[in-house]
């Protein structure tokens, strides 16, 4: 379990986190969100102990890293993977921290074939792609066996087989009981691997909630119906008073978006006016949508594109 009380950090004017309280609980991932900037990497380094806070409290199974004989066998951590000394060689790295730590050679090599790296095991850290100084950070977390775990972006620079292989590695792991922590940009990875979320902007919490009350709470149903007969259609839609957005439009074609509306209800108006439909389906509501419309108000950098997207709910 990690437990976050009060957590503030200012760097001088700037404030990074801003009175953050919150609860990693244990036996599911729980994944860490937030537009660039918005105090991940600086929560996370402070419930390590590598940041001093400057209010709150971040605690580990109740107690603060700093405090711990072994840190390994506490929490393991993934934070910067570019980071790792490149003269050395991937079972060297892991040597070197196994020895401080009080663990065996031997688990050494059982995480270096984890991960998928033994054949590379003797080879120089500053050879390795970023995927697999992802790897090799990946196995210095798991090296001591801990039961908490904070990754911070452990997809980044990993191939599709890295990808699908870190997926199911959190979902094994928060399974065995473990507290697993998770930051990612990927929201399609993070849909996929994270049962609950945590999500902050400006250094403040926005949402701690699962994903699936998360997605629901934060991004709208939509419908998708297609016509042969479009100017049949559009008709009713604005007479039942629905939101909708003309996705394609030909004389004998149209497809329509319509929003937070119930297909049986647009099915039912077009078969009472005789309209003739090829699809009608509901949109399942995307995880990067609910984030999108939570963090719209909290997004520093935005991209030109992405400033003049519309927001929804707004
Ligand atoms: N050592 C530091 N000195 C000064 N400011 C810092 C320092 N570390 C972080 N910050 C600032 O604190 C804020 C939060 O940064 P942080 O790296 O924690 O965000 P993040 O959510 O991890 O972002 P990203 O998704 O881009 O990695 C940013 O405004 C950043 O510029």
């Amino acid at each position: 379990m990690i437990e976050v009380a009060s957590l503030t950090k200012h760097y001088g004017s700037r404030t990074a986190v801003s009175d953050l309280t919150f609860t990693v609980r244990p036996g599911r991932v729980t994944g860490f969100l937030g537009p660039n900037g918005a105090g991940k990497s600086t929560t996370m380094r402070m419930i390590l102990g590598l940041d001093r806070p400057t209010r709150g409290t971040a605690t580990v199974t109740g107690r603060r890293c700093a405090d711990f004989a072994d840190p390994l066998r506490e929490v393991g951590a993934l934070l910067d993977a570019g980071a790792i000394h490149g003269g050395r060689t991937a079972r060297n790295h892991l040597l070197q921290l196994a020895q401080s730590n009080r663990l065996t050679a031997a688990r050494v090599d059982e995480v270096l074939g984890l991960v998928g790296l033994a054949a590379a095991a003797n080879h120089r850290v500053k050879g390795f792609s970023l995927g697999m100084r992802q790897r090799l950070g990946i196995a210095a977390a798991l090296l001591g066996d801990p039961p908490v775990l904070i990754l911070d972006e452990p997809v980044n620079g990993l191939d599709p087989e890295g990808i699908h292989w870190i997926r199911h590695l959190l979902r094994d792991l928060a399974e065995e009981g473990r507290t697993v922590l998770v930051s990612s940009h990927l929201m399609s990875e993070m849909a996929l691997s994270a049962d609950h979320l945590i999500v902050i902007g400006k250094g403040r919490l926005l949402a701690d909630m699962p994903m699936a009350a998360f997605v629901d709470r934060y991004s709208r149903q939509a419908v998708r119906v297609a016509t042969p007969h479009p100017a049949d259609l559009e008709p009713l839609l604005k007479g039942a008073d629905l939101e909708y957005e003309v996705v394609e439009s030909a004389p004998d074609r149209g497809v329509f978006q319509v929003r937070d509306a119930r297909a049986a209800t647009i099915g039912d108006l077009a078969a009472g006016a005789g309209v003739p439909l090829h699809e009608l389906f509901t949109q399942r509501a995307s995880l990067e949508d609910a984030y999108l419309t939570l963090t719209a108000d909290s997004t520093e950098y935005r991209t030109g594109a992405d400033a003049q997207r519309p927001r929804d709910g707004a």
